[in-house]
């Protein structure tokens, strides 16, 4: 075992031994953080990394030396000035070796001054942990995998070595038509922010977002104008490239954002077929806040030699440190009527973001929470340009809560979100960290609070142990009589309900609503849901089983009404009924079958074939392009 480290060389950073780097092979990289950075990470998680006073120690297993060079290698892009200090070690590093370490600033970067204004612009003057442990691997053209919390920087940390390579690049060679870098992310919404942040930190590179629900058009043309990196959805992605708007023969890097997620079963292989048209000799990163076991077979195809970046750990709690997490028991009756005193409680008049595992649910508590709140709804049935006005207005605070499926569960930044209700239990203990994760972001505070039923419990307990977490009991809320009925009563009736689907600005013929198709959809009855996810080890298990199925309770259970309109609705009425839909089975087949039943009016051709081999959020997921034959999407 041999160690390499980088370390901060008095208040200039220097690099004078990246041929070092360039010369071995890493497996893994652990970092040891500056003390600053502590309120990122808990002590507890990472206790090797406290002792090293800002030391970055990467340890690695040397093997055989894979070098790459491509168009961009990074040696054209070293100053003269030495900046950074990589300095191999076959020895542990000493802390007293090393000195004091206060930060990696920004600005002593030997990258480009336009990113360093444009970031400084944006406040961000410090690297942040994830940002440094990556910095130099990613500058010398090394694929990796990337893992760290939510909400601690990742965007930037594969962003600012690509944007700072394409600069140089273009500044050498000019400036070409066709993307050098490409990025690809799971929802649309993630896609533009990633898009933002590159454009914002880089404003003299020329991006785009391409995503469905945009009109291609104008994709088109702005690709046949000449872009430098190109954000996007996989279906739209794919759907340019059929059509030749899109070229990727000159694609340098390629970033998956989220990558455990786009290489679930159901996006894979649209990722597939696009890194199939990108050069060989590219730079490939992927990084996610959570990598499943699974994903590190899969991430041989794709990658050479990778080194792995992982600032999570194993053993480790796996969510960002400033989330403090609180669980509450709720009969089905009373879950909607919990809602409004959690938030009074726990927001302190900041925003809030309530998870349900579909998009009717959100709907209709959306609908049921206007009476109270400003509130809207987010989901995958909901026309992009609703979508885009909601999460907009929900930015700038002109309403505090949104009623979200988990189209908003990955990635998305949003400020001021001080609270998470999980309504109801995720799929898996992975989207339980990336909903939590919508709070609690870059060292601020938050609160997640989970919602159970009794017959829950169980899975209350593995997400304990799979994040490593521990939820604090929130004493029981009374919902009998009053509060249910005063927030909720207004749902009742079954008309109602049949606007639910129609409430915003929907795509026509929206069959969100019917559920037929699924009910008997493998993977979501509770007991095969059960021994499904949680007999196994962690080992290979890709949600496509809908190995947490068995979390929702309500779209596990069987259909017995039919549809919505029917047993469930009409007969408890009011609100009380949303929650009492689920056991009709109202909610279990329209969780189950209703992702992939939505989409038809959306989407041509492919989408009137339910993909029933799909279960669980991410078996349908997220792709809302609009591609034909592509199955359908989650949220
Ligand atoms: N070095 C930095 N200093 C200050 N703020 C930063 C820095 N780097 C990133 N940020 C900010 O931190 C926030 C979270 O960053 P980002 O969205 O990249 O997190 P993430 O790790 O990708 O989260 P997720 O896992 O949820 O996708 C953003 O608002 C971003 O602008």
């Amino acid at each position: 075992m041999m160690n390499i480290i980088i370390r901060r060389s008095s208040s200039t950073i220097s690099r004078l031994n990246l041929a070092a780097f360039a010369c071995s092979s890493f497996e893994t990289i652990t970092t040891t953080l500056p003390k600053q950075y502590h309120g990122y990470y808990p002590s507890t998680s990472l206790p090797d990394l406290l002792s090293g006073n800002g030391i970055i120690s990467f340890l690695h297993r040397a093997r055989g030396f894979h070098a790459k060079s491509g168009p961009l290698d990074f040696s054209a892009s070293l100053p003269s000035r030495a900046e950074f200090a990589a300095i191999e070690d076959y020895e542990e590093a000493s802390p007293s070796k090393l000195g004091n370490d206060d930060g990696l600033e920004i600005a002593k970067l030997d990258i480009s001054p336009e990113i360093i204004s444009a970031l400084a612009k944006k406040g961000i003057t410090k690297l942040f942990p994830i940002q440094r442990a990556v910095l130099v691997p990613a500058m010398q053209g090394r694929d990796m995998i990337g893992r760290a919390r939510t909400g601690t920087g990742k965007t930037l940390a594969f962003g600012i070595p690509i944007m700072d390579k394409i600069i140089q690049f273009n500044a050498k060679h000019g400036r070409g038509r066709n993307p050098l870098a490409l990025v690809l992310a799971p929802t649309r919404e993630l896609a533009r922010q990633v898009e933002k942040e590159f454009a914002e930190s880089a404003p003299g590179l020329d991006t785009i977002c391409v995503y469905g629900g945009a009109p291609i058009s104008g994709q088109m043309r702005q690709l046949d104008y000449g872009v430098d990196v190109a954000v996007g959805t996989p279906g739209r992605i794919i759907d340019l490239l059929n059509r030749g708007a899109l070229n990727l023969s000159e694609v340098q890097f390629v970033v998956l954002d989220e990558a455990d997620q786009m290489l679930q079963v159901g996006f894979q292989d649209d990722v597939e077929k696009i890194l199939e048209r990108l050069p060989q000799n590219r730079q490939s990163l992927m990084f996610s806040a959570t990598m499943p076991s699974w994903i590190r077979k899969l991430t041989q195809n794709y990658l050479k030699d990778p080194v792995t970046i992982d600032l999570v750990g194993d053993s480790d709690q796996k969510l960002a440190d400033g989330i403090s997490l609180y669980s509450i028991a709720s009969d089905m009756h009373g879950k909607a009527s919990v809602i409004g005193p959690l938030i009074t409680e726990h927001a302190r008049g900041g925003k809030c973001i309530v998870f349900t595992q579909t998009k009717r649910d959100a709907d209709r508590l959306a609908y049921a929470m206007a009476r109270n709140y400003k509130c809207e709804a987010l989901h995958g049935d909901i026309s992009q340009s609703q979508r885009e006005r909601t999460l907009a207005g929900f930015r700038d605070g002109n309403f505090n809560v949104l009623v979200a499926t988990d189209v908003a569960a990955r990635g998305l930044d949003i400020p001021n979100v001080d609270l998470i209700i999980h309504y109801e239990l995720p799929n898996n203990s992975e989207i339980f960290v990336h909903r939590s994760g919508r709070t609690g972001r870059a060292g601020k505070k938050g609160s997640a609070i989970l919602i159970y039923t009794q017959d829950q419990m169980r899975a209350v307990r593995v997400i304990e142990r799979e994040v490593g977490c521990k939820f604090t009991e929130l004493p029981r809320i009374a919902t009998e009589g009053g509060a249910s009925r005063d927030m909720l009563g207004d749902m009742g009736g079954g008309g109602r309900f049949g606007f639910t689907g129609g409430m915003r600005d929907r795509r026509s013929g929206d069959s969100g609503f019917s559920h037929s198709s699924g009910q008997g959809r493998p993977g979501f009855g509770r007991s095969s849901g059960y021994s499904d996810s949680f007999g196994k080890t962690g080992q290979d298990r890709r949600p496509s089983s809908g190995r947490f199925g068995s979390f929702g309770g309500p779209g596990s259970r069987k259909s017995q009404g039919g549809n919505f309109g029917g047993s469930g609705f009409s007969r408890s009425g009011g609100f009380g009924d949303f929650s009492s839909s689920d056991q009709s089975g109202g909610f279990g087949s329209g969780r189950s079958s209703g992702f992939g039943d939505n989409l038809p009016s959306r989407n041509s051709g492919g989408f009137g074939n339910s993909r029933t081999s799909h279960s669980g959020i991410f078996g349908d997921k997220t792709n809302d392009d609009q591609n034909p034959g592509r199955a359908s999407r989650a949220y």
